[in-house]
């Protein structure tokens, strides 16, 4: 059931939860509804224009920018699979602070007293992988184009590759994103879900984003692949708010395997256990069936089926996948446009991704 963390997949579950961990790799490729070209017209305030993203925003600087990320997003995938998961939530946590700008990014200057936003604590545990996925990429980018493609791109395109990579839709990706010139740990606790977060809670950041009700449910569906430490939930398995009992809402047979590897005190702080205990590995809509047999992992997964506003929606996403899938397209594009930065003004394009210029 439960695994430490490391480079390589983390190993199989006990056998009393292997719920048929059956691999499926079932892609649909969304065929995109919106023209490879520039952006809409006839939107034309210079805040709109600003930040305008559009699909074919390389198409003559590095035309093959696609591809370069794509070689390097399959030999991550290869070696780290874990890599997928570790690049989709970076992708999530660059987009909510300072919007989708690579502000996660920068690395704090040494001997700096300022933390950059990776070092705070809720960015602790974002894997290494979905760096170093970013840093290979932008290497490789720069070989062929120097100094045309941004780091928060580059990150978009990766997050979109492992979504497909792990059995997700493809979808096309707006580009035009220059990297923020702030990156500062303070940013990151106010801009953040935590995994003990109320639906009101996570409902007002995410509305604070421009998202809505449906995409909180959506793209709360990425946690169909990838892992959570212990930390995250303990407070679920032994003492639920205070009631020295477990969360009810918690399926008995889950508990059971959780309160193995995660003792109430002295646990391997370095435990993880997947979010999505049938197919953990696998992009599908595994992850609302389970909210609706309780085996949600975090607080705020199991809330989603508990509220009345948002299990329509969990009940609709576990109905069918392609369902699933088009609307988690749709959303990652409106997550991909938070607070987007065009020009010098408010931006810069890196050479290294973990330095200002
Ligand atoms: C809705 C509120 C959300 C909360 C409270 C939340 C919270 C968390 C937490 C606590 C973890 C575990 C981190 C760890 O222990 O290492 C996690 C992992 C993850 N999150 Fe979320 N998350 C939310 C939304 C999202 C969204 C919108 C996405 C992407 C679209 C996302 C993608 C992921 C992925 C892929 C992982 C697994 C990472 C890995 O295995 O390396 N999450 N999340
Ligand atoms: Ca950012
Ligand atoms: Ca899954």
């Amino acid at each position: 059931m439960l695994s430490s963390s490391s480079s390589s997949l983390p190993a199989s579950f006990a056998s009393n939860l292997f719920f048929g961990c059956l691999l499926t790799f079932n892609v649909i490729i969304l065929t995109s509804h919106f023209p490879t070209g520039l952006s809409k017209p006839g939107t034309n305030t210079t805040q709109q224009r600003h930040r305008q993203l559009s699909y074919g925003y390389y198409a003559r600087t590095c035309p093959q920018v696609e591809q370069l990320v794509a070689s390097v997003t399959n030999q991550q995938y290869k070696n780290a699979p874990v890599s997928g998961p570790a690049t989709i939530r970076l992708f999530f946590h660059d987009c909510f602070v300072e919007g989708c700008d690579g502000s996660v990014l920068i690395a704090t200057k040494q001997g700096s007293k300022e933390l950059a936003e990776r070092d705070a604590v809720d960015n602790k545990d974002l894997r290494a992988e979905g760096f170093e996925t970013v840093t290979k990429a932008k290497a490789l980018v720069e070989s062929k184009c120097p100094g045309v493609v941004s780091c928060a791109d580059i990150l978009a395109i990766a997050a979109r590759d492992f979504v497909h990579l792990t059995g997700g839709p493809y979808y096309q990706v707006k580009k035009g994103r220059w990297d923020g010139k702030i990156s500062a740990a303070s940013r990151v606790p106010p801009n953040l879900p935590r995994a003990n977060s109320t639906v009101n809670e996570l409902l007002k950041l995410f509305n604070s984003k421009g998202l809505k009700l449906q995409d909180l449910v959506v793209l709360s569906g990425a946690h169909t692949i990838g892992f959570a430490h212990c930390k995250h939930f303990l407070g679920r398995l032994y003492d639920y708010k205070g009631s020295k009992g477990p969360d009810p809402s918690i399926d008995s047979r889950l508990l059971k395997a959780l309160r193995m590897s995660c003792p109430h005190y002295g646990g391997n702080a370095d435990i993880v256990a997947p979010f999505d205990v049938t197919t953990p590995f696998g992009f599908d809509h595994a992850y609302y069936g389970n909210l609706e047999a309780k085996l949600g992992l975090l607080s705020s997964d199991q809330a989603l089926f508990m509220d009345p506003r948002t299990r329509p929606i969990v009940q609709e996403m576990g109905k069918e996948k392609d369902r699933f899938f088009q609307a988690f397209a749709v959303a990652m594009e409106k997550m991909g446009a938070i607070g987007v930065k065009r020009g010098r003004k408010h931006g810069e394009k890196r050479r290294d991704c973990t330095v200002h210029m």
